[in-house]
């Protein structure tokens, strides 16, 4: 049974795709609410939960942190990754209502509606007051060109405004495509009359606009912020405004919300909104639908395509990537439990059919493997390769043109404090996962279960030692695989069992002259 809980406003018909199972129960109710957080597998938020590692501290079984919207600035993503939570959002469900709301809010700004909508409703009829400007040849500042900006940047073409935009990461094919003039920062200041701010809150969009930016504006500019409270500094902005250098602004977000002590807000020339730039049924629709088909897909093991902290994939490039992964799960599980020193460096080198896949996640998988017997937490793909790096493990991968006559192999190398361990899988279609080589030992076998990883001198009567120990112990050998280099040289034993040995027999097994070494392997 999986347990959800919905701790904002998220639209009821759009969580459709999570109720009627008998495995998933759904709770909608605000954190403060819940007394036993530790036994959901997901939450789902809007902006006004703040997902911080206090709470995830608290929702011990927590698998996945679900946005519906687009802003992840109320969740600690790294927190989040430290924890091995997968974080997604709905990035495409409310760009329109977004992006009509801005320019609703362009469009009132300019022709001062709120004000004189104030002003009728109180019985006044004082249309000199509220003379505007047309948005029809004025020059609109767009910063950020995504999915919102770049709507924004249509429908101003259908007021016939010109259109700069600032995005670094803006292509000149891109903005030749969509008719807007990619510009510096300094050349939007300039030459825009009107100004809106579309970029996430980050390092550098925080207070992009500020005193020393919002001076090299054009005087009596208009400004509008329905990203994020801060990307235009809020404290910067007053004395601008008192100077009328800056006509009026809009704003749908503020820096602290609600914004009960904001001095903004008491200028006659600033509108606001209380964050409503999402708020349509479309819109809500939309990301519930979106947030809730990917939690069940992760729920159900499926790939989900709009992660923060994880590699995104395709249905069909996960299917092609599951049984590698899987497989260096394995290996990575394996190798931790034959290598028991301190580890510096993990190489991972692809050949074959494998090295064209998303391999980063595949490494991953071997991380996980390897780190879940090394760290007193939960590791998985999420943040395998976060831990590694913690620890001072250096990992890289390497490809190879070298297959060995497999299909495809995937070799791993690992360097230790005094020693170096080395194995290589494959996977063999309709067949599944085989190791096929450790520590340059030839060998073949299915890697699951409880095996025992027998290092020995290759001499008649060791193998007849060791099943007779097991047989005394009334334990039954499931399968069994042996490699050597050479004859009378050292060798290996794999062997597997239906249940985990204990401890006394591999005792008894590794007392013997000629066994080097004996170990335990769960996978
Ligand atoms: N008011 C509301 O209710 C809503 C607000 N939003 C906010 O709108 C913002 C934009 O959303 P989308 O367009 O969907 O995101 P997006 O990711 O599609 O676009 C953001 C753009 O900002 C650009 N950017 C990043 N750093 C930049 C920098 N330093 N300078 C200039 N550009 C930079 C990126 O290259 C990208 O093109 C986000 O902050 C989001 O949270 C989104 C939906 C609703
Ligand atoms: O999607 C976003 O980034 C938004 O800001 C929308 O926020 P909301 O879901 O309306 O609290």
């Amino acid at each position: 049974m999986y347990k959800i809980l919905v701790a904002d406003a998220i639209s009821s018909e759009g969580l459709a795709p999570l109720l009627g199972h008998d495995t998933i129960q759904v709770v909608q109710k605000k954190v403060s609410e819940v007394d036993d957080l530790a036994t959901y597998d997901a939450l789902l938020v809007r902006s006004a939960t703040k997902v911080t590692d206090e709470l995830l501290s608290q929702m011990t079984n927590v698998k996945i942190v679900a946005r519906a919207g687009v802003g992840v600035d109320n969740i600690d993503i790294d927190a989040a990754t430290k924890r091995g939570v997968i974080v997604i959002n709905a990035p495409n469900g409310n760009t329109i209502s977004t992006a009509e709301h801005t320019f609703a809010m362009m469009a009132s700004l300019v022709r001062h509606i709120p004000q004189a909508n104030i002003s009728v409703k109180s019985r006044e009829w004082n249309r000199s007051s509220f003379v505007g400007t047309e948005l029809y040849k004025k020059q609109l500042g767009i910063i950020g060109f995504g999915r919102i900006g770049s709507e924004i940047a249509k429908r101003a073409k259908a007021f016939g405004m010109g259109v700069h935009v600032f995005d670094p990461f803006l292509t000149a094919a891109r903005a030749e495509k969509l008719g807007v003039n990619a510009v510096e920062l300094e050349q939007l200041l300039a030459v825009a009359d009107i100004i809106t701010v579309h970029t996430p809150l980050t390092k550098e969009t925080k207070g992009i606009l500020n005193a020393d930016t919002l001076s090299k504006t054009k005087k009596g500019v208009y400004l509008l912020n329905c990203a994020r409270g801060g990307i235009i500094d809020e404290e910067a902005l007053i004395p601008f405004l008192q100077s009328g250098h800056v006509k009026g602004v809009a704003l749908d977000v503020f820096e602290v919300e609600p914004p009960v002590s904001q001095p903004l807000l008491e200028f006659e020339q600033v509108i606001a909104t209380p964050h409503l730039g999402a708020s349509t049924k479309e819109a809500q629709l939309n990301v519930a639908e979106d947030v809730a088909q990917e939690v069940l897909n992760y729920l159900n093991g499926n790939p989900v395509s709009s992660s923060i902290n994880l590699p995104t994939l395709s249905k069909d490039v996960f299917e092609k990537i599951h049984p590698f992964s899987s497989l260096t799960k394995k290996m990575g599980s394996l190798l931790s439990q034959c290598m028991k020193e301190p580890v510096q460096d993990i190489t991972v080198t692809y050949g074959g059919t494998v090295a064209d896949l998303e391999t980063t996640y595949i490494t991953r998988g071997f991380l996980s493997g390897f780190l879940q017997h090394r760290v007193d937490r939960s590791v998985n793909e999420v943040n395998a390769s976060m831990i590694t790096k913690e620890r001072g493990i250096t990992f890289g991968e390497r490809f190879s043109n070298e297959t060995e006559g497999y299909s495809n192999v995937i070799k791993v190398e690992v360097r230790g404090d005094h020693s170096s361990f080395t194995l290589t899988g494959t996977y063999v279609q309709d067949y599944g996962p085989r190791i096929v080589n450790i520590q340059s030992f030839n060998i073949d076998f299915y890697p699951d279960g409880h095996l025992l990883y027998i290092r020995h001198s290759d001499k008649p009567g060791v193998i007849g030692r060791v099943g007779k120990i097991l047989g005394d112990h009334d334990v039954n050998i499931a399968t069994m695989q042996v490699g050597r280099k050479q004859k009378g040289g050292e060798a290996i034993m794999m062997l597997s069992f239906d249940k985990s040995l204990d401890e006394a027999i591999v005792q008894r097994l590794q007392a013997f002259d000629d066994i080097v070494s004996v170990r335990k392997i769960n996978l």
